[in-house]
């Protein structure tokens, strides 16, 4: 397997405007509704752009805020407050509709294609808690994603260290991409079909070179947040977390001081925000997004049309991940959200429960299929 090279640079980047590719799934340009529809959506935008520009300086408090989507929903009604609840949800839902809703057009664009799933951890397969280190799956969920790769590759994506990752879910027949991506391998067994990729030995990790200034930035971060109670350093081996969900808001402030003046000796080390948490990680050019594609390599299915990657997250760092489905205007992208968020994702889920309903219809359907072509 070819690796690509650590700093490929997007080329051909296109919306789905610019570029409408027949059969892809994109619900783009939304659907037409009511005039006060549209005029609702537009103000939806308004005020999830808003949210983001604020989320733009990574570090600060207002960026903080806007990682909880009740304290996101709090400022950006300040800014209009002229969308009630209901309006701004069901505008969102028009742009971004249930994936189980709109279950049959999105079995219906894999004809002819392979689906490989990608499936991002915290808040996707688990739900968010309290404490990190308690983020457990719950047995049913297990089964779906285990029933899942019986019938398609599965790859899990997620910010944490792949071992970590790996002690929650449990299933050595899935790819694991840990550390956003930096941290990629395959299966431990692997059923004939998925063999060619065992064969050529998937394993990636395009930031090793950070590990001793990461052990280092984390050991740092640890000692200066000591004082923060709350605070929760996580070190995911090419990346540090820093925690705040346990932070008193009023010491918001503080902590974002305490790790940004950290990381400004750390020019090589970069800031970005998840859910409540501050993610230190290394300015290499690598991304889930990337690790998608890698996989989609590993798996044979670079530069194929008969592939239908199917991408399920709930985190800004998905959002990478999604804009490549869009860029290759090919695939699934769905956001786990109860709350309306900008998104290119093109469906969305509500939680973690959605997301397993969705799994277990997938397998059903697929069992259905092949039954019926057992009959003919
Ligand atoms: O890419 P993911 O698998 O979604 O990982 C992203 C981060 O997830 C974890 O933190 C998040 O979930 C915690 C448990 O529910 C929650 O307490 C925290 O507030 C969330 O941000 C994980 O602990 C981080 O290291 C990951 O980067």
């Amino acid at each position: 397997m070819a690796k690509p090279s650590v700093g490929v640079s997007e080329v051909g980047v296109s919306s789905q405007a610019a570029c409408p590719c027949p059969g892809t799934l994109f619900p783009y340009p939304p659907p037409r509704g009511a005039a006060a529809g549209i005029v609702v959506a537009a103000a939806v935008r308004r005020k999830c752009l808003q949210v983001e520009l604020g989320a733009a300086c990574w570090g600060g408090v207002e960026s903080m805020r806007a990682s909880s989507p009740t304290h996101a929903k709090a400022a950006a009604a300040l800014a209009a407050g002229v969308v009630d609840d209901n309006g701004e949800r069901a505008a969102w839902m028009v742009r971004h509709p249930s994936a189980l809703g709109k279950f049959e057009q999105i079995v219906a664009a894999s004809a002819g294609k392979r689906i490989v799933m990608f499936l991002d951890y915290d808040g996707t397969l688990s739900p968010i808690v309290d404490d990190p280190d308690a983020a457990f799956m719950s047995e049913t969920m297990r089964m779906a994603v285990r029933s899942v790769a019986k019938h398609f590759p599965t790859a899990i994506v997620s910010g944490r260290c792949r071992d970590k990752v790996f002690g929650f879910v449990k299933l050595a027949e899935l790819y694991y991409a840990g550390s956003h991506g930096m941290d990629i391998k395959g299966p431990a067994k692997t059923s004939s079909r998925h063999a060619k990729a065992k064969a050529k030995g998937v394993l990636f990790q395009p930031a090793s070179e950070f590990l001793p200034m990461i052990e280092e930035v984390h050991e740092r971060l640890v000692e200066t947040t000591r004082c923060i109670p709350g605070a929760k350093v996580e070190n995911n081996k090419f990346c540090v977390s820093v925690h705040f969900r346990r932070v008193d808001e009023k010491m918001w402030g503080e902590l974002s001081e305490a790790v940004k003046g950290v990381l400004r000796e750390y020019p090589k080390l970069r800031l970005t925000q998840g859910r409540m948490v501050f993610e230190v990680r290394p300015t290499i050019k690598w991304d889930k997004g990337k690790a998608l594609e890698f996989l989609l390599e590993s798996l044979g299915f670079a530069d194929c049309t008969n592939v239908l990657p199917v991408y399920i997250g709930d985190d800004r760092t998905d959002e990478d991940a999604f804009k490549v489905l869009r860029r290759r205007g090919q695939g699934v992208g769905i956001l786990v959200s109860k709350h309306p968020k900008e998104t290119s994702a093109s469906y969305s889920l509500q939680e973690p429960a959605e997301v397993m309903e969705f799994l277990l219809r997938l397998v059903e359907w697929k069992r259905l299929s092949r039954a019926r072509l057992r009959l003919q």
